[in-house]
């Protein structure tokens, strides 16, 4: 990667790196040309919150912990970057919402997880860290650790990803019979392995002479070992972890095994790492009939060869622009390309936002579209946008601004990852068109704008009474009668320094910045409105923050239909809610056709 040089010929400093645990220098020596690599291991929290921020990039493995807190600080963070498989140390979320790219290795440590698997099953089989420890002790005990052989005993493995697989594949040449549980599991590859897929986990227990566990912790594999499952094994069955610690009832396993419900135990993997003494994982690595390990499943040289290579390149990739190939989020959003769209996602969001509550007719509170009024949302972006690699972020600001007006905002988590099920879900049709047509005379570069189209055939009702429990209310006059296809309504928005403006609402263009509480009016564009308006919010005390007025758009001067000449809105930012007596008392024909508060 090149470095850039500033323009008095100056360089600018390397970017900087921090890899917070032992990673194998293999992968590092490839980021030392064009970084400053600096290798802390064993920082306290407290620690690495304070030096992050300098950092463009994080190399973890497993024991660091990158919480919410520690993301919010990394004001530089691109990336965070886990040699080895396992993201459950890293809030993935938080990251994705800082628009920091998490990246793991999901293949470089498999064979060494595998291969560790095979070592403790064949070392709780044969007793061999007890008898270990009894001859070092200076015993001879041969006839009370007499084993068990692998041939011909069942091995169950619950998660039969790549781990699960590869482990199989071992366990098939030692002769073993091979069942699994993963309601997910490729049935052509179960096959090719000679494993047998058991419909669930119960079916699965009950035969197991072996069970192995190769799932990520996620929440339906917490605790997915307890005692009611632990009480349904074999007393003869051991039980092997190599996948993380939370996914076995660390208590329930030492009360089986000193109650002799179970045999054995081959573990890897703690809920708390390193355990703490004197806790129920310190009792368990203590106890005769475990065989443990302080989480080695993938500490190879070969494995931390492969991770430590497989993840600095990809750090090189980002830090230079390109893509990464193993993306846990926001598998194509680039840095670069996040920190342009980031002011359209605020725009566009928006927007969204200002439908739901503006329009408001067509969505229900569940999120889904009534079936006698189907939406269609065209998002077109116009300019400098539309030549974007991806504009996933904003699909998902729209399908965020349309629904959390009506959804408890805590109920969704929509990000780019989701946005496009959540839409499909809640049958929010949206189709996005890019055009690079006529931006040169336009003070901004790019420009987007949200259409949306109801099918429908009744009589126009542009502006619905908001329901109970939107945060809108709107109040109109009657109106005759209108055709279908003047039911498209349309948002358009740009951005300028940085901040997000609508350029135009439906019929009406006028600039004004989507932000507070807003009291949108549509009136005859005659004497004396605004001041019928103000005063009639100035009785009510609501101060009004900045007005704009928008008249119709030059394409719709003029047309067919407008009783008492042209339209205009008004759009006044305002610094309270406007009361429903309030809002009553601005329709009629002293004041405006239609008004409606939104909260943006
Ligand atoms: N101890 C160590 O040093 C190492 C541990 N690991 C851990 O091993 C685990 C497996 O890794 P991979 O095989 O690479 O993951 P993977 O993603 O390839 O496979 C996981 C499998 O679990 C299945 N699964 C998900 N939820 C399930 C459920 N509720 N019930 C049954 N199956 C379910 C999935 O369908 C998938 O097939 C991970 O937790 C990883 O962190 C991986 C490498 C080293
Ligand atoms: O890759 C994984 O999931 C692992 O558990 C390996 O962890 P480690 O990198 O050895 O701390």
């Amino acid at each position: 990667m090149a470095i850039p040089a500033s323009s008095n010929g100056t360089q600018t400093p390397r970017p900087k790196i921090l890899i917070a645990e032992k990673v194998s220098p293999d992968g590092l020596a490839l980021l030392q040309t064009s970084f400053d690599v600096h290798e802390k291991k064993g920082l306290s929290t407290d620690e690495l919150r304070e030096i992050i921020p300098q950092y463009e990039a994080l190399v973890v493995r497993s024991e660091t912990k990158v919480t919410s807190t520690l993301l919010a600080a990394a004001k530089k963070l691109k990336v965070v970057a886990r040699a080895g498989v396992g993201v459950d140390n890293v809030d993935v979320e938080s990251a994705t919402k800082y628009g920091i790219i998490v990246v793991n290795s999901p293949v470089g440590n498999i064979n060494a997880a595998a291969e560790h698997t095979i070592a403790l099953m064949m070392a709780t089989a044969r007793n061999v860290g007890d008898a270990c420890a009894s001859i070092k002790a200076g015993k001879w005990e041969r006839s009370r650790l007499v084993g068990v052989e692998a041939k011909g005993k069942t091995l169950a493995i619950v998660g039969l990803g790549k781990v699960g697989l590869t482990v199989a594949r071992i366990a098939n040449g030692l002769g073993m019979h091979l069942i699994a549980y993963d309601p997910y599991a490729n049935p052509s590859l179960a096959a090719a392995a000679s494993v047998t897929i058991k419909p669930s986990l119960a079916e699965l227990l009950k035969e197991a002479d072996f069970l192995t566990l190769h799932t990520p912790l996620i929440a339906s594999t917490k605790g997915m070992i307890g005692a009611a499952e632990l009480a349904t094994m074999k007393p003869t069955a051991r039980i092997l972890n190599v996948a993380r610690g939370g996914m076995i009832d660390e208590t329930a396993l030492l009360e089986a095994l000193n109650s002799g419900k179970i045999a054995g135990a081959g573990i890897d993997v703690f809920t708390s790492e390193p355990p703490e003494s004197d806790s129920t994982a310190s009792r368990l690595i203590a106890h005769p009939k475990v065989v443990a390990t302080p989480h080695l499943g993938a500490s190879t040289a070969e494995a931390q060869e492969n991770v430590s290579i497989d993840v600095c390149e990809q750090v090189i990739a980002i830090l230079s622009g390109e893509l990464p190939r193993s993306a846990v989020n926001a598998p194509l959003i680039l840095p670069e390309e996040y920190r342009t769209l980031q002011p359209f996602v605020t725009l566009v969001e928006k927007m969204g936002s200002l439908y739901t509550q503006h329009y408001s007719p067509h969505i229900n509170a569940s999120g889904s579209s009534r079936q006698s009024f189907r939406t269609t949302f065209d998002l077109t972006y116009e300019g400098a946008l539309a030549t974007l690699n991806t504009t996933k972020p904003l699909f998902a600001a729209l399908v965020k601004g349309l629904l959390t007006p009506i959804t408890s905002s805590d109920s969704l988590n929509i990000n780019i990852v989701n946005a496009e099920l959540l839409a499909k879900e809640r049958g929010i049709l949206i189709n996005e068109q890019r055009s690079r047509e006529n931006v040169e005379n336009k003070p901004y570069s790019s420009f987007v704008t949200l259409r949306a189209r109801t099918s429908r055939s009744t009589s126009h009702q542009r502006n619905f009474p908001a329901r109970s429990g939107s945060p809108a209310t709107s109040h109109r006059a009657p109106e005759p009668q209108q055709q279908a296809d003047q039911d498209d309504q349309v948002i358009q928005g740009f951005v300028s320094a940085n901040k997000p403006y609508i350029s135009r609402l439906d019929r009406f263009k006028g600039e004004f910045i989507p932000s507070g509480t807003l009291l949108i009016c549509r009136n005859f564009d005659s004497c004396g409105k605004i001041g019928f308006v103000g005063s009639l919010l100035g009785k009510a005390g609501v101060n009004i923050k900045f007005m704009s007025v928008a008249p119709l758009h030059e394409d719709e001067e003029g047309r067919e239909g407008d009783v008492e000449g042209n339209e205009a809105l008004m759009i006044l930012g305002v610094d309270k809610p406007v009361g429903d007596e309030v809002m009553k008392g601005l329709i009629g024909p002293e004041g405006v056709l239609e008004a409606s508060v939104v909260t943006l």
